[in-house]
């Protein structure tokens, strides 16, 4: 049964910056697409994660908080698949994925995820067009269709103009918002962004949070931020914070 919150907007259709409620209500009674159940993860004697627990629904953007080297980023990355648990359990879309092998793992980030990073993590020499059908075509989508996906995508997100522009000439406002169209290309299940107003004054940083958060809920997307930024947090439907490896109410 397809869900309205799951229908990609037509290439047409701009999405350009859409501020989200602060705090707004989410339904509850949408299913999680994306869960974490009892992680542990452990770096040597070092603990990561002593034991969490966490759900996403579709459409909903959690902001994960918390002190410093406290397991926020360790959280992030297992239930992007990047780090392993030593315990629990991670599911995407109805499906178990913590015990995939490293080969169908990559293969999950590439075509169910989608990442915003706080450093844009763009080919500085390679055009905005190019940077965004990257990911496509490395999966075998044929050059013509990738870039025309990569235009529609960043015309969604207000950088028309800017589509043969070499990343590096971008401003930090721009670049982050191609990383955005990146992230945003292969229609991910999730999107995972660590920090990714850190690098940004707070006017851009809320116009890139309302961005990235409007555009990836729209499609339908599960979003996770990791933020020390209370202002970001606002603009997600939802807190988490980690304190010691574990969820925290303090
Ligand atoms: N690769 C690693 N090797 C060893 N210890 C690590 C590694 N990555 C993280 N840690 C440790 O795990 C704990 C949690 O780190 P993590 O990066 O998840 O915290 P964080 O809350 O994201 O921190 P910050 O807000 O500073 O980014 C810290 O004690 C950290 O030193």
């Amino acid at each position: 049964m397809s869900h309205p919150t799951q229908q990609s907007p037509s290439p047409q259709q701009p999405l350009g910056i859409r501020p989200v409620p602060p705090q707004q209500a989410f339904p509850q009674q949408q299913a999680a697409v994306l869960a974490g159940r009892g992680l542990v993860k452990y770096y040597g004697e070092v603990v990561g994660l002593a034991g969490v627990d966490v759900a996403v629904r579709a459409g909903e953007a959690l902001a994960v908080m918390g002190p410093s080297g406290n397991g926020k980023t360790t959280l992030l990355h297992v239930l992007a698949g990047i780090l392993s648990p030593d315990q629990g359990e991670v599911w995407l879309g109805g499906e178990r994925v913590d015990q995939l092998g490293d080969a169908a793992r990559t293969v999950l980030r590439r075509r169910r995820l989608g990442f915003v990073f706080q450093d844009n993590q763009l080919l500085a020499e390679l055009p905005a067009d190019e940077n965004v059908a990257l990911p496509l075509m490395v999966d075998g989508v044929s050059r013509r269709d990738a870039i025309g996906r990569a235009r529609a995508t960043l015309a969604q997100v207000g950088l028309s103009a800017e589509v043969g522009r070499r990343s590096g000439e971008l401003s930090g406002g721009q670049a982050q918002r191609v990383a955005i169209a990146r992230a945003l290309v292969g229609e991910p299940q999730a999107v995972f962004a660590d920090e990714p107003t850190g690098a940004l004054d707070a006017a851009t940083g809320a116009q890139v949070i309302d961005l990235l958060v409007g555009a990836a809920t729209h499609r339908g997307a599960a979003v996770v931020v990791v933020t020390h930024d209370d202002a970001v947090a606002a603009r997600c439907h939802r807190v988490v914070r980690i304190v010691d490896g574990r969820v925290s109410d303090r």
